[in-house]
């Protein structure tokens, strides 16, 4: 899959809240109400991982949960790491 230039990268972020480019991978950190919340939450987000077998590099520190994604491949962002930011949003916004 082709890696996005920057300008690419941005108009697609627009369709998401709260990602920014950073060392050519999309980054977000959320936090939850407890280590349960967020282990729940990645849990949830591992399933649709493997579904779309594209994984995340992910920090968890307690109920925080920081997620960059990138495209080894293509040694960028492509379309499949704005595809799982999506996703991952909408099991973020599940109760
Ligand atoms: C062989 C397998 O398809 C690849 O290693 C997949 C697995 N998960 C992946 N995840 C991510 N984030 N980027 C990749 O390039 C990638 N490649």
């Amino acid at each position: 899959m082709k890696k996005m230039n920057t300008t690419e990268i941005e108009k697609a972020l627009k369709t998401l809240s709260g990602w920014s480019l950073k060392d050519d991978m999309i980054v977000k950190s959320f936090t939850f109400e407890d280590f349960t919340e967020a282990f729940s939450k990645m849990t949830h987000i591992a399933f649709e991982c493997e579904k779309q077998n594209h994984h995340p590099n992910w920090e968890n520190v307690y109920n925080s949960l920081t997620i960059k994604l990138n495209t080894h491949d293509a040694d960028g962002v492509t379309q499949k790491d704005i595809d799982l930011a999506t996703s991952i949003e909408k099991i973020i916004g599940e109760a």
